[in-house]
């Protein structure tokens, strides 16, 4: 056996490792100078973990968002983050019902819920943020160690370390570049890359050779499974993203960006526990607090770094969201003209793209 650290994972490497473990259930060790704690997704909690952490006599707490404290009447005394102490007798249905939005309107009593307001909420809020870079609910049971050793095998993060970590934009990689001719664009090329910090691919799809001095017609595509490859009826993915392209062809150049941040960021399973609240009576925006997100949790510095990877700087963006163009302008691409994209209207989804448009400031 060698002991060479060039084996071992560093960081990055240990942060992709949480997300993983989280998504199967498996706790995860936070160090904080205050002492260590046990962290585990709601979502994907057992009876017997449950149970197991109980069995350590420790203060067991559900870390969950502001939003979803909100929903839930709890007092978030850390004001993005609520500490809810875990009562005595409360199973794995109750750990579930906090954390998902599916049963409230059903079973709307839930407290009253003690939350906690001594102590420090940094390792709840690095919990919560591993929980949503793993797509899953953001609602984790933060169990501290006190005296006892961790148990063997777990990932160990340095909370110290991990939470501006995950703060920063991981760098990509260049994987490959091949031609792929499209119905709209006989010329074009699909540049795929990759995040070094583990998570999805994002691609840029690359209409003939624009100039890279010139500003260039461009859009910044957010991935929509049931809209971009399903046809869905109840948003304007789809049509926008054949739309884009068309226009691409059209001008013969352009880059159109397909950013894998399913749901506005927060995944195809959120984003359908989203639609089912939907079903209830919601609207897009309260859906995504009830469940715990803010309204749109993705991070468009990506698109700006693949822009500038690509050799632009300056954009005609295609979109009816000023927060891309502000996005933009701050991680200096220069956004010369916004490019109206107004197709796709149905009957299914015209509230949503009304609710876009008085909620999230989306230009009709
Ligand atoms: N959470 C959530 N995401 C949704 C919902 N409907 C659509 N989406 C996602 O919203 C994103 C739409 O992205 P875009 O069309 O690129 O962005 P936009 O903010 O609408 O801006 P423009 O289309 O450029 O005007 C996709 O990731 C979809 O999957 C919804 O009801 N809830
Ligand atoms: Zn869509």
């Amino acid at each position: 056996m060698t002991s060479d650290p060039a084996f071992s994972p560093d960081l990055t490497e240990t942060i992709a490792r949480a997300r993983g473990d989280l998504r199967m259930g498996v706790p995860v060790v936070l160090r904080a100078p205050e002492g260590a704690a046990l962290v585990m997704a709601a979502e994907t909690l057992t009876e017997a973990r449950l149970a197991a952490a109980r069995g350590l006599a420790r203060p067991v707490d559900l870390a969950l968002t502001g939003r979803r404290a909100t929903t839930l009447r709890a007092r978030a005394y850390d004001g993005d983050i609520a500490r809810v102490a875990l009562p005595p007798d409360a199973d794995l249905g109750w750990v579930q019902a906090l954390a998902d939005p599916a049963d409230d309107l059903a079973r709307p009593m839930k407290g009253p819920l003690e939350t906690r307001r001594e102590g420090s909420a940094e390792l709840h809020r690095l919990a919560l943020t591993l929980a949503k870079s793993a797509r899953l609910l953001p609602a984790a049971l933060v169990v501290p160690l006190g005296e006892n050793a961790p148990p063997g095998g777990l990932t160990t993060i340095d909370a110290g370390l991990a939470a501006p970590h995950l703060s920063r934009l991981a760098p990509l990689e260049h994987v490959i570049s091949a031609r792929v001719p499209l119905k709209h664009a006989e010329r074009a090329r699909l540049h795929i890359f990759r995040p070094e910090d583990g998570s999805e691919e994002h691609y840029a799809v690359e209409i003939g050779k624009p100039d890279r001095d010139k500003p260039v017609l461009s859009r910044l595509h957010s991935a929509c499974f049931t809209g971009d490859l399903l046809g869905s009826l109840k948003c304007d993915c789809g049509p926008q993203l054949n739309a884009a392209l068309a226009q691409m062809g059209a001008e013969g150049e352009g880059v159109l960006l397909y950013l894998n941040q399913e749901g506005r960021g927060i995944g195809l399973a959120n984003k359908m526990r989203a639609y089912a609240l939907q079903d209830q009576g919601f609207d897009t925006v309260e859906a995504n607090h009830r469940l715990g997100f803010e309204d749109d949790e993705r991070d468009f510095r990506l698109g700006a770094q693949i822009l500038a990877r690509l050799g632009f700087g300056a954009v005609r963006l295609l979109t009816n969201n000023p927060a891309k163009i502000a996005r933009m302008e701050g991680e200096g691409i220069v956004v010369t003209e916004r490019v109206a994209l107004k197709v796709g209207e149905t009957r299914f989804n015209h509230h949503y793209l009304e609710t876009k448009a008085k909620k999230s400031g989306h230009l009709l």
